[in-house]
C-alpha cells in the first residue's frame, strides 16, 4: 500500500485527501478518520457500491460506531429532494444526534448527496467521503460543494460542507466504465486548463496510458488535480472568486445536463461546454485559434465529445446557462481564459457571440454518450 496525503483548508476545518492504491484493503481506514465521539454512521451508496458500503459498515460495528446502511437511486437520479428526504428520515429514525456522521461511498452524485444531507441534518454533522468514480476523486469529493437538482436546474440547492477526510483508492476505479474514467477524465483536464499544463502534456503525451486505471500516470495525474483543487478552496472555500475557474466549461456544461434530461454524463458534457466558451473566448479577443485547437484535439484523445448534437435548443440551452450560479443580474458571467493557465471573467458577452459560438459546438449526428 502507498499513500499520498495531501492537504485542504487550514486551521479547524483542515482535512486530508488520501490517495493510493489498496487503502481500502484496510475498510478501519474510513472509521478511523470519524471524529473522536461518533457512535452512528450512515452509509450512503448507490446499489453497485452494496459490497464495498458493507464492508466500511463491518469495519464500523468492529470499532463499536453502529453502522446504517442506505442505498439511494444511481447516477443523477440520487440528487433530489425527495431522495435526501428520504435520508433525513432514515436519520431521525435511527437516532442520529450531532456527534454522529455520515459517509458517502460512490460516484459524484452520491458524495453530492451524503456530503448535502450530512452539511443539513442537526444544520451540519461530520462527513468522511468515499470516492468510487475519477471525477469524485478528483473533484467532487473534495472541496465541500454538496448539493442536489429541482427541476429548474442543477445544483441549485446546496450548502458548503467540507469533510473531514476524504479516501481515494485507485483500486476501486478498475471496475468504472471507460465511459466513466473519460468522464472524470474531463475534470482532469480542466485542472490542466485552467491551472497546470502539466497535466495537459501528461495526457497528449500518451492519452491511452492516461486513461489506465490500474497505471501509474493516472496516480499522477489524479495527485495534481486534487492538489490544484485543494489549492483553490483552501484559499477561496466560499466561491467568492477565485474558486469560479473550478467552474470553467460548466455554465454550457450544466445546461446541457438539464436539456438532456441528465442523460448526459457530467464530464461529457463538460468537455462541451469546455469547447463552447473556448470558442467564446476566441470571438472575444481572449483565447487563439490554435487554443482552441488544443482543447478539441486533447478532449477527442480520450474519447470525450466536443461537439452537441443532443435535442435541446438554443432557447432551452441559454435559458439554463441563466440560472449558472455565476451569474449576476440578467448578465450571463463565464470563466474564460487569456490564455492556457490563466483565466479570467468575460461578463455579459453579446448574445450574437454567444449564438456563434453554440454555431461552432453544434453537430448534426449525436457526438455524446447517452448513458
Ligand atoms: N461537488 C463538487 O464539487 C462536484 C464536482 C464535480 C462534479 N460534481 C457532481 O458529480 C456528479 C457526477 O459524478 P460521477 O461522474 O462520479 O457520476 P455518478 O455518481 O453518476 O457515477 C457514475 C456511475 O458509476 C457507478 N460507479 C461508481 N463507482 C463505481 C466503481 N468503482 N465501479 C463501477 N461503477 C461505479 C455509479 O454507480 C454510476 O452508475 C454530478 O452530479 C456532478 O454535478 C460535483
Ligand atoms: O468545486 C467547484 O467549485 C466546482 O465548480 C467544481 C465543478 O466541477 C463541479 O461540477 C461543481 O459542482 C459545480 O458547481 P456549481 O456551483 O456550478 O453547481
Ligand atoms: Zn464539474
Amino acid at each position: 500500500m502507498s499513500v499520498t496525503t495531501i492537504g485542504v483548508g487550514t486551521g479547524a476545518a483542515a482535512y486530508d485527501v488520501l490517495v493510493g492504491r489498496g487503502l481500502l484493503g484496510d475498510p478501519s481506514v474510513v472509521t478511523r478518520l470519524l471524529p473522536a465521539g461518533v457512535s452512528r454512521v450512515l452509509v450512503v451508496h448507490p446499489e453497485p457500491m452494496a459490497a464495498l458500503a458493507r464492508r466500511l459498515g463491518d469495519a464500523a460495528e468492529q470499532a463499536g460506531v453502529r453502522a446504517v446502511l442506505a442505498a439511494v437511486p444511481d447516477a443523477e437520479s440520487a440528487k433530489t429532494a425527495e431522495v435526501a428526504a428520504g435520508l433525513w428520515a432514515r436519520l431521525g429514525q435511527e437516532g442520529f444526534t450531532r456527534t454522529d456522521a455520515v459517509v458517502g461511498v460512490g460516484g459524484g452524485t452520491v458524495t453530492d448527496l451524503a456530503g448535502f444531507v450530512a452539511a443539513t441534518w442537526l444544520r451540519g454533522v461530520a462527513v468522511v467521503q468515499v470516492p468510487t468514480t475519477l471525477l469524485a476523486m478528483v473533484d467532487a469529493a473534495v472541496g465541500g460543494k454538496t448539493g442536489i437538482n429541482t427541476a429548474e436546474g442543477k445544483n441549485l440547492v446546496g450548502a458548503f460542507h467540507e469533510p473531514v477526510g476524504v479516501v481515494c483508492d485507485l483500486d476501486v476505479l478498475t471496475t468504472l466504465p471507460p465511459a466513466d474514467l473519460a468522464a472524470g477524465l474531463a475534470e482532469v483536464v480542466k485542472c490542466g486548463f485552467v491551472a497546470d499544463a502539466e497535466i495537459l502534456r501528461l495526457v497528449e503525451q500518451d492519452p491511452a496510458d492516461a486513461a489506465d486505471p490500474a497505471g501509474e500516470r493516472l496516480r499522477e495525474l489524479v495527485e495534481r488535480a486534487v492538489r490544484v483543487k485543494a489549492e483553490v478552496v483552501t484559499a477561496d472555500l466560499l466561491e467568492s472568486s477565485l474558486r469560479e475557474v473550478l467552474n470553467y466549461g460548466h455554465t454550457f456544461g450544466h445546461a446541457v445536463e438539464q436539456v438532456e434530461g441528465y442523460t448526459w454524463r457530467h464530464g461529457e458534457a463538460v468537455a462541451v461546454g469546455m469547447v463552447f466558451v473556448a470558442e467564446l473566448a476566441r470571438r472575444t479577443g481572449h483565447l487563439s485559434e490554435a487554443d482552441v485547437a488544443r482543447h478539441r484535439a486533447v478532449l477527442t484523445s480520450l474519447g470525450l465529445p466536443t461537439a452537441y448534437a443532443g435535442r435541446g435548443s438554443w432557447e432551452a440551452l441559454r435559458t439554463a446557462m441563466g440560472r449558472d450560479k455565476k451569474t449576476r443580474g440578467d448578465r450571463l458571467r463565464f470563466v474564460v481564459l487569456d490564455g492556457l493557465g490563466r483565466p479570467t471573467r468575460l461578463e455579459g458577452p453579446a448574445e450574437a457571440d454567444l449564438e456563434a459560438s453554440y454555431a461552432a459546438v453544434r453537430a448534426e449526428s449525436p457526438a455524446g454518450r447517452p448513458r
